[in-house]
């Protein structure tokens, strides 16, 4: 009963009958017969206050951060309560212990970076075969899918997400990792054999505060690789720029990747665009050369079409393809299946019409994701860019006015609307990224605010002329608008086809 404790710091403040663990949960409501709860405080509840809900419901051991009365407790003298500091970042171990160290059994490939998370690991996904990948959209082991709430789960979740992927066999863990989750011991217990850092750039400063400590959050990812893992970095970008730099001649392989640089192990171009893409160049001479490996021609360069766009979506692929060979995949096979992946629902996600104008659907929700999708979009679109989004509530204020300043930079008519306001007043939130359109030096006064997100996307749709696109950003993938703590359904891609079907 208490091996679970192996390596964590504990005190039993009572000790009950002996009996065999079902399972372990810090959420009163998921207890069973059996079962371990851990209390831990939250932000807006506290998990003492259920222990005796998890007693009823059949827990036999608490484990608990604070000095508890046990005698207030009904029916708790055959359990046994067990104190131990700092929880959240002892529930790893505890884990671990529990589920017998999955992590070590399956190969794990991380990606962090403020952007292109998600993206990269539908990239990797495509790649690499008999895998299980988590992060912001949900979660799939093999093809069973399952809903998730957070980016990165608390590690609890995260080890029994492992040890169900090595029981169903799959071969690779492939998983987006959140700044949150570095910051706060979510990934303490894992190791990675492959880890990609696409970028930093500003968001989440509710957070992390400052951009130092958002960066030093990021970084940790590379102390945590395997011994013979690799770490992969967009060195175009200048925090990664620095990492690598203080990285390169640590003991793991560092993979540099690059669109600016010829330098760098690994570079790409962008030849073309077509129509359901672009075409691509990527270069592994480098890569090839100062690790020795043997050559499959002269020079090691691939040029193929994919159905991606953008030269974000280049450094994404870049770093998948740096991925995957550090994996062992060989490079002809990771080309072949670059050429066969669909893209990727809810980024640059186009919604087929017949008004001869391009609708895409975006996750950018950043001055920096905007500003990336925003600029392709303009190289690519005929005549005018119209662009819908909002800010999310009780999310980084700071990055508001930055949104419009980037959205001023591409396009032509600029709506503003609202994105999950939460808990937020959505006429406060607009007049935050409003203040980046009205600033001073350069005025922008091509806009509406329209704060209902249906009526917004009707006026931009209405808007809408042969060779313009109309970028609608923020939700991507987003099924829901949350307003108050109230989650509606909202799709970007239903309201929209639901326009066209009105036309
Ligand atoms: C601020 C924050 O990180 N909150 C996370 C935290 O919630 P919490 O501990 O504050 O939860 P709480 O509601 O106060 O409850 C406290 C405890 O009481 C328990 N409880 C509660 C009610 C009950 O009836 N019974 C019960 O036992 C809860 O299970 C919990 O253990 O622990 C939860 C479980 O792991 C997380 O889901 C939750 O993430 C919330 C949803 C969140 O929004 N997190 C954001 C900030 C986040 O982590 N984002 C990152 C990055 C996203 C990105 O990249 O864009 C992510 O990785 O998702
Ligand atoms: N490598 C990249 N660099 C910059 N912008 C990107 C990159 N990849 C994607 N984007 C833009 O950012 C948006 C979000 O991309 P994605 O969902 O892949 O990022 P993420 O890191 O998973 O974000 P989140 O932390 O919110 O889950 C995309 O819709 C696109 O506009
Ligand atoms: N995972 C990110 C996504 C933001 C998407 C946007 N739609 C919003 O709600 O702000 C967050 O929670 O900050
Ligand atoms: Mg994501």
């Amino acid at each position: 009963m208490y091996k679970i404790f192996k390596d964590v710091n504990y005190k039993v403040l009572q000790e009950g009958e002996n009996f065999e663990i079902k399972g372990i949960e810090y959420d009163s409501r998921k207890i069973e017969k059996d079962f371990v709860f851990v209390a831990m405080t939250g932000s807006t509840a506290d998990g003492h206050d259920f222990i005796q809900k998890a007693i009823d419901s059949g827990a036999r051991m608490i484990i608990c951060e604070k000095n508890v009365d046990i005698k207030e407790y009904k029916n708790a003298d055959s359990a046994t309560f067990v104190q131990v500091e700092d929880i959240r970042k002892k529930l790893g171990i505890i884990a671990s212990n529990y589920y017998d160290y999955p992590q070590n059994k399956i190969k794990i490939a991380g990606i962090t970076g403020t952007n292109g998370k998600t993206t990269s690991s539908f990239i990797l996904e495509n790649i690499l075969e008999k895998t299980a990948r988590i992060g912001t959209t949900g979660n799939r082991i093999l093809d069973e899918e399952f809903e998730t709430v957070n980016t990165t789960p608390e590690s609890l979740e995260l080890i029994k997400l492992i040890d169900k992927s090595v029981k169903k066999g799959a071969d690779y863990f492939i998983m987006e990792v959140s700044s949150h989750a570095l910051e706060i011991g979510r990934v303490d217990m894992l190791q990675f054999d492959s880890a990609i850092f696409t970028n930093l750039t500003q968001d989440h400063l509710d957070f992390h505060k400052t951009m130092e400590n958002y960066f030093n959050a990021k970084k940790k990812i590379f102390s945590m690789l395997r011994n013979n893992g690799t770490g992969i970095i967009n060195t175009d970008d200048k925090y990664g720029e620095k990492i690598y730099s203080e990285k390169k001649d640590e003991n793991n392989d560092y993979i540099s990747i690059s669109i600016k640089n010829e330098e760098a192990d690994i570079w790409g171009d962008i030849l073309n665009y077509t129509n359901h893409g672009m075409k691509i160049k990527i270069n592994l001479d480098n890569y090839f050369e100062r690790r020795n490996l043997v050559k499959s021609k002269d020079e090691e360069e691939y040029k193929f079409e994919i159905e991606l766009v953008g030269e974000y979506n280049l450094y994404n692929v870049l770093g998948c393809v740096a991925s995957a060979l550090s994996l062992g995949v060989k490079i002809d096979f990771i080309v072949k299946k670059l050429q066969e992946m669909p893209s990727v629902p809810g980024r640059f996600e186009t919604i087929k019409n017949n008004l001869e104008a391009r609708i895409v659907v975006d996750f950018a929700h950043t001055d920096d994701g905007l500003l990336n999708i925003g600029k392709t979009l303009k190289q690519i679109t005929d005549n005018q860019v119209i662009t819908i989004f909002g800010a999310g509530g009780d999310r980084d204020h700071d990055k508001r006015p930055k949104m419009a300043k980037a959205a001023t930079e591409f396009s032509d008519y600029i709506i503003l609307t609202s994105d999950n306001p939460r808990t937020e007043n959505p006429v406060k939130i607009l007049a935050d990224i409003e203040k980046g359109l009205i600033a001073e030096k350069y005025p922008f006064d091509k806009y509406i605010i329209i704060a209902d997100r249906e009526k917004a996307i009707r006026y931009g749709m209405r808007l809408l002329q042969k060779g313009d696109s109309l970028l609608i950003a923020g939700k991507g993938h987003e099924t829901y608008q949350i307003i108050g703590n109230e989650k509606n359904h909202f799709d970007d891609r239903e309201i929209v086809r639901k326009i066209l079907e009105e036309k």
